[in-house]
């Protein structure tokens, strides 16, 4: 896959693998993300998407494979290759003790942004956070605290941004906000965007390409609103069905 030229690239994955034991969570997969580009990473629960986005945060360790960030490799140039990248999960949220203006500033401070004050006030309005700038963030609804999450992963103006699941547990009218959102985030500068998502709706809305993984391997990628008719199914969600269980009958029909 790794097609385009090292300019183009924001992310590219070789070959990545991890195993716990006998068991391989992720099975040697490889891919790339191009600049402005939002892909879906998708697939069924325990398929290794949590796996991946923790490789490529530096999370965890690969048990073999490469990753570059910009043309910058993770596993021998850490600290350069995750200065412009951040990320953003519902299961990750911020210290609920501290306000919103706190957050920022500690998580400002630990990616040694520059002008970090100016930095904080126009992240509080771009998020329409700025109500809530002394309000601990513990006590805010779930679409204030995804605003906030977003707000906290822009901080260091990331070239690659890692989303898990941003918008599950929203009601669809916030989801739409946090949507559009990052689709301006993605459209308006030099950043990509990795997503991972179970609402098939969301994702043809939003991705310009999905990757489908099953059993730690990507099984099929292409763009999200021609991709289900090229496997002969009438929407994103009846192929993810179909990947999620006959993901070898799927991997036969694609053999040539
Ligand atoms: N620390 C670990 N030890 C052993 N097995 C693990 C560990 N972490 C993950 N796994 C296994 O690796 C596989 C991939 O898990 P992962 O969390 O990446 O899936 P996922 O695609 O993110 O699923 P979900 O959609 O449910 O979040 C699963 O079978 C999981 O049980």
């Amino acid at each position: 896959m790794n097609s385009g030229s090292l300019d183009t690239q924001v992310l590219s994955v070789t070959a990545l693998r991890k195993t716990y034991g006998a068991h391989t969570a992720v099975d040697g997969i490889s891919f790339d993300v191009r600049r402005r580009e939002i892909v879906g990473l998708l697939g069924p629960n325990g398929a290794g998407k949590s796996t991946t986005i923790n490789m490529l945060l530096g999370v965890l360790q690969p048990t073999s494979g490469t990753i570059a960030i910009e043309g910058t490799d993770l596993g021998t140039h850490r600290v350069k290759a995750l200065s412009r990248t951040n990320f953003a999960a519902v299961y990750s949220p911020l210290p609920g003790n501290l306000t919103v203006a706190q957050n920022l500033r500690v998580f400002g401070l630990i990616y040694g942004v520059k002008g970090l004050s100016a930095r904080i006030e126009a992240l509080l309005k771009e998020y329409d956070l700025q109500r809530f700038r002394d309000t601990k963030c513990g006590v805010l609804s779930s679409g204030e605290q995804t605003r906030v999450s977003l707000a906290k992963a822009m901080l260091n103006e990331p070239r690659l941004l890692l989303l898990d699941e941003p918008t599950a547990s929203l009601d669809p009218a916030t989801a739409v906000d946090i949507r559009t959102r990052i689709k301006a985030f993605a459209a308006k500068g030099n950043s990509s965007v990795l997503w991972t998502s179970h609402n098939m709706y969301e994702v043809e809305a939003v991705c310009d390409r999905v990757l489908f993984l099953a059993r730690g391997r990507v099984l099929l990628e292409g763009d999200p609103r021609t991709l289900p008719r090229e496997h002969g199914k009438g929407s994103l969600e009846e192929l993810f069905i179909a990947v999620a269980n006959e993901p070898l009958a799927l991997e036969r029909t694609e053999a040539p």
